[in-house]
């Protein structure tokens, strides 16, 4: 039988008077990928900062291979028995890819041509098609997550933690990336699989554990735990799931959203209208432009041809959308969707603030927000950066909601969110649409698109199919994807 390459037993860790993780234990052997699952604000990340060191807990203990787990002071340590590529990077941007792989390095190299040398046989070992010399900040996050693994095996370490690593990848990436799972798992490496796209857990992993509420519910092979009774585990509630589709919105009103012959970074050309109560989906890979496309039209590119109008209003900057009746999610929630330090509360009514005057006002407004939108938090006096990644981003939805926009930009509006909360966000937008609001979301979700009326997908910056209700997922992924054109 393998041996463990992690186990964690009896863990407890709270926050003041929130319980993150009670008596929680997991169980990773080497050579497995092993998913961790469970409703946003159930403990994941908790653990994760238990697992790599980050945090002491509360009460229990972590083992890596039978030996306990060394000091939490000695990084280098930890860093020899476990990493974790977060979705957010953690290289620094502004260095070079081999001054990353060797930086906080106990007797490291200091020549820059041995540097450079040693990076690149590294990056060779690791088959990472990456140069030494480029900037970090220039790689994609398919290159940026493999210079990360790398550095991870090169310092010894058996274990890795992927938190929702596919969440900013495209199809093909993520079958890459699984690619390189498959084969490092080969050779022994064990992995700690975070990811709320339960098909992924079907593909990758073979063994699952399922947190719900700070605390452990279920660990089995996958094969033994089927989709349903997964998200039984997860929900506790036995009733399934009901994602919302277009079908059944009734007919749209008139002309909301007008884009004429817009070109701008990375698109060129594009041409859409969008009408009270509908919703339009764009599609496309992550070089096809339509991030770029979506960000011109809420202001915040400039466009280099062309013009965006809503009810006849230019928008060409961010205040003339907000005057306009413009309301986004945006694609980065860190730094353009929340001010962490203010509260839920304030953080929901942003878009707003200068309407709400009275305390009393903005804390109601903030529990309304809380039980329309599904989201764990103490109250809506809870500053934002307490909440777990999922539950902050249905914050940025509620702000985008609050001033009862015309026009809905929604990116990527269901990132990081568990099953159940995904689906109470897409019946929002869906009321919303029935309600009279125009929407353009722009997702890789097929959840999400499949909530649209009608999807146009990018290729290369250039809008090259549209699709009515009624698609299969195989023809919106082949045109994604550029084939059948
Ligand atoms: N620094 C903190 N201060 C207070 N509470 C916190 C802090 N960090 C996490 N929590 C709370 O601990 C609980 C577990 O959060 P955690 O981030 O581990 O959830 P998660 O399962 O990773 O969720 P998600 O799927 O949304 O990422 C949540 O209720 C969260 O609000």
């Amino acid at each position: 039988m393998p041996a463990f390459a992690v186990e964690a037993a009896g863990v407890d860790v709270r926050f003041g008077r929130t319980v993150a993780l009670a008596d929680v234990g997991i169980r990773v052997r080497e050579g497995e990928t092993h998913a961790l699952v469970g409703r946003n604000g159930a403990g994941k990340s908790t653990l994760v900062s238990v697992l790599t060191g980050m945090r002491v807990p509360d009460a229990g203990e972590v083992r890596f291979f039978g030996a306990p787990a060394p000091p939490v002071a000695d990084r280098a340590a930890w860093r020899a028995r476990v990493s974790c590529v977060y979705q957010r990077s953690t290289v620094v941007p502004d260095l070079s890819v081999a001054e990353n792989l060797f930086l906080n390095r106990q007797g490291a190299v200091v020549r820059w041509s041995r540097l450079r040398r040693r990076a690149a046989e590294l990056l060779e070992q690791y088959d990472v098609a990456v140069s030494p010399a480029a900037r970090v900040a220039d790689l994609t996050v398919e290159q940026r997550q493999l210079v990360e693994i790398a550095r991870a095996l090169s310092t010894g370490a058996r274990l890795i933690v992927l938190d929702e690593p596919t969440a900013q990848l495209d199809g093909p990436a993520i079958e890459r990336l699984f690619e390189r799972m498959r084969s490092l798992r080969a050779g022994g490496v064990a992995f700690l699989f975070i990811s709320h796209h339960l098909q992924e857990v079907y593909e990758v992993c073979q063994t699952v554990t399922v947190y719900r509420d700070a605390r452990h519910v279920v660990t089995a092979p996958v094969a033994d735990l089927p989709e349903p009774r997964l998200i039984e585990a997860m929900t506790g509630d036995p009733g399934g799931l009901a994602v919302p589709g277009a079908s059944g919105r009734g007919a749209v009103g008139e002309e909301v959203l007008a884009v004429r012959e817009l070109s701008g970074d990375a698109f060129a050309d594009v041409s859409l209208t969008v009408r009270a109560g509908e919703v339009v989906g764009l599609a496309g890979s992550a070089s096809s432009g339509k991030h770029q496309l979506a960000e011109t039209v809420y202001g915040l590119r400039r466009a280099s041809a062309g013009t965006v109008t809503v009810r006849g209003v230019p928008v060409k900057d961010v205040p003339s959308a907000l005057r306009a009746g413009v309301g986004c999610v945006p694609r980065d929630r860190h730094h353009q969707g929340l001010v962490l330090n203010l509260s839920v509360a304030e953080n929901a009514r942003l878009s707003v603030l200068d309407r709400v005057v009275r305390r009393a006002a903005l804390h109601r407004a903030g529990q309304a927000a809380i039980t329309s939108y599904d989201i764990k938090a103490d109250g809506p006096g809870q500053p934002v950066s307490d909440l777990s990644g999922g539950n902050q981003q249905k914050v940025v939805l509620a702000r985008a909601l609050a001033a009862d926009p015309a026009v809905l930009v929604l990116i990527n509006p269901t990132a990081g969110v568990d099953v159940k909360s995904k689906e109470s966000l897409l019946g929002v937008v869906d009321a919303r649409a029935r309600a009279g609001t125009a929407a353009v979301v722009v997702s890789d979700e097929l959840d999400d698109l499949r909530a649209c009326d009608r999807v146009l997908v990018l290729f290369h910056g250039r809008v090259v199919r549209e699709f009515g209700r009624g698609w299969s997922d195989q023809e919106l992924i082949a045109a994604v994807e550029g084939m059948g054109r």
